[in-house]
């Protein structure tokens, strides 16, 4: 199979976690034949730097001329106090509205050899398997285009929360499509209780629920569900949720499996390319030290051979070995206890091509 892929580094760890994740991919292409070609764009601070923008239209049109797209993270606090709209993050937000990228599935998954890097207790964490489904280009981070300070001295601030019908049924829709392949839960989160928004979000449920007679619906209010998550996270298969109440939840629901340094994500839409990133930031604290923790990104690759390009062998292939060189010990120091050995980012990633290379030998 031959595949262009575009990959943006971005800044902070981006460029150390994304280099980690192309040199899987080189081993994949390499062991199971495939021709991955990379064009690399920038998009962040790095392209307000260089470009003068966020996001240049080069980011965007090398994006869509591709079958996927690989990023690190975005932003940190060289950038910090630029206005809204020349933030690097906008960079981020504008290539996910660019390319329609309305899904955002993070997968969150307890690996057995993490149980005791978790904060919370083992029982509460063991077989934890749940995907958050969140909306990702409506919502609060999408406001209506208007001056969102005012007054003489900006003193009012305004962020208005938009969004259509049809925005919240395909994410609603591609829920249930997911979870008729998992476990057949749909728990669709919202705050319906003061929210016009998420009045409208629960109508929209309770209609598409009607076509999948074979998944339970069940609401669950935003507050509470960031309370079950840590409580019992065993009882949420797939959690579909907007813009900003997913972002918020995944942050925390990576919690469960150790670190944020451990969750991946696919970003699709109806079609084109999508995009495949860790959850976490630039993570400005590490940046530069060659710690931070690759796997997050290592995941999103297979995320990417496995929704993306129907490659599920090589996708198990990525995932086994992260699973294998956890289960042997191998720990970056964000998920390592006490007196384990610590790997830095480019040994942890050598580990992980080891072991494929190892499991493919064999
Ligand atoms: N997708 C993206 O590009 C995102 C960008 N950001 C941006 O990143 C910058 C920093 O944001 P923060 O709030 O600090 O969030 P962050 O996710 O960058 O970091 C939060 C904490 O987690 C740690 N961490 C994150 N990824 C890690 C990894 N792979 N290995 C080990 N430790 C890791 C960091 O060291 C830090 O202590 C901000 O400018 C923010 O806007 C934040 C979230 C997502
Ligand atoms: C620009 C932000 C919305 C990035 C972020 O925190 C995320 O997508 O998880
Ligand atoms: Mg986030």
């Amino acid at each position: 199979m031959k595949k262009k892929l575009t990959v943006i580094p971005g800044d902070g760890i981006g460029p150390e976690v994304i280099n980690a994740a192309v040199k899987v991919l080189d081993v994949i292409g390499d062991k199971y034949n495939h021709e991955f070609t990379y064009h690399y764009a920038k998009l962040g601070g790095i392209a307000i730097d260089e470009e003068g923008t966020p996001l240049p239209q080069e980011t965007i049109d090398l994006c869509k001329a591709s079958d996927g797209v690989l990023l690190g993270a975005v932003g940190g606090p060289k950038w910090d106090k630029l206005p809204g709209h020349m933030r690097p993050e906008k960079g981020l937000l504008g290539i996910r509205k660019a390319l329609e990228l309305y899904a955002n599935l993070r997968p969150v998954t307890a690996q057995r050899s993490l149980l005791d890097a978790s904060t919370l207790k083992r029982e509460v964490i063991e077989g934890v398997d749940l995907m958050i489904v969140r909306e990702l280009t409506g919502g609060l981070y999408f406001g209506q285009p208007q001056e969102r300070r005012q007054g003489p001295d900006g003193e009012v601030v305004v962020d208005t929360l938009y969004y259509k019908k049809s925005e919240i049924e395909r994410i609603i829709i591609k829920a249930f499509e997911l979870a008729r392949i998992r476990n057949k839960r749909v728990t669709s989160v919202d705050k319906a209780n003061v929210l016009e928004s998420s009045r409208l979000w629960r109508e929209v449920a309770e209609e598409v629920a009607k076509e999948y007679p074979d998944v339970q619906l069940e609401h669950m209010l935003v507050d509470n569900a960031a309370m079950q998550l840590i409580r019992n996270p065993k009882q949420f298969d797939v959690i579909v949720t907007e813009n900003m109440f997913g972002d918020i939840l995944s942050d925390e629901a990576s919690m469960l499996t150790g670190s944020l340094g451990m969750l991946p994500s696919a970003s699709i839409g109806s079609d084109g390319p999508g995009l495949f990133e860790p959850i976490h930031g630039s993570a400005p604290d590490i940046a530069g030290k060659g710690i931070a923790n690759p796997l997050a990104t290592i995941l999103s690759v297979a995320m990417m051979l496995r929704y993306s390009f129907f490659l599920s062998e090589e996708a198990d292939a990525i995932e086994t070995a992260v699973s294998n060189v956890l289960e042997a010990g191998y720990r970056t120091g964000d998920i390592a206890e006490k007196g384990e050995q610590i790997l830095n980012t480019e040994k942890m990633t050598d580990k992980v091509i080891e072991n494929i290379e190892c499991k493919i030998k064999n």
